[in-house]
């Protein structure tokens, strides 16, 4: 068994309780202080010690579909994956939501991409949505921020509208350990640009889209 694995991390079920219920009742759930706290602090002094070599410019799409648009976005981003230890323990974690979450919501949700992101001071991403109606595999979002002390001032918030057509929305400070989950298809969402450099982190749990021999998530 690898060393890595994060087995000891208590894994607050009440937490997974009230995502759950927020989902069900509402399609998304904004979860302040929701991080555990030694995950939050691994990933935290992790990000911290990232290189600017190991982020790459966010692009749209995937793989063959991949574009540069910095227009949309301007965020830069790396995929976690689990050999280091703080990236394992996210993964660990992130795992134990999806187990939770397909048990009270049968979901289905079959597997978990993400990426560090960090947003230089100024970067935004446009109004867009995760996932579209039809040909989605990606069924829910997952934001997690590891900004200390972040303030109104700093900007930077992540604004959640609730349909189409609405155009006010609900914002989200990206303070640190705050978890925003929601339905990667039913929610446009926007980040407003910051006054000061914004790491988070965002994931997405897809079913199993393979059709015939299209490996869908690609290997
Ligand atoms: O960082 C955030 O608040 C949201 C990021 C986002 O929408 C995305 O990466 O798709
Ligand atoms: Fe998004």
């Amino acid at each position: 068994m690898s060393a890595l694995l994060a087995s000891h991390l208590p894994t607050d079920t009440s937490l997974f309780a009230r995502i759950a219920d927020d989902i069900y009742q509402q399609g998304f759930s904004v979860q302040e202080y929701a991080l555990p706290e030694s995950l939050a602090n691994g990933l935290w002094e992790y990000n911290r010690a990232m290189t600017e070599k190991q982020f790459q410019q966010a692009g749209i799409g995937r793989k063959d579909d991949f574009q540069e648009n910095d227009f949309v976005r301007r965020d830069e981003i790396c995929w976690i994956d689990g050999t280091s230890k703080a990236g394992a323990d996210w993964l660990h974690w992130t795992s134990e939501m999806k187990t939770f979450l397909n048990r009270r919501l049968l979901l289905g949700l079959y597997s978990f991409e993400s990426h560090f992101a960090m947003y230089q001071e100024g970067a935004f991403y446009k109004r867009h949505f995760d996932a579209f109606k039809g040909q989605a595999n990606r069924v829910l979002s997952l934001v997690t921020y590891l900004n200390r002390d972040w303030q109104e001032t700093d900007g930077g918030q992540l604004v959640m509208y609730m349909n189409e057509n609405d155009t006010t929305g609900i914002k989200v400070l990206p303070r640190f350990g705050t978890v925003v989950v929601f339905l990667s298809e039913e929610f446009p969402h926007e980040v407003l640009p910051a006054s000061r450099c914004r790491n988070s982190i965002a994931g997405w749990f897809r079913v199993n889209g393979t059709i015939g021999d299209i490996i869908d998530p690609p290997q």
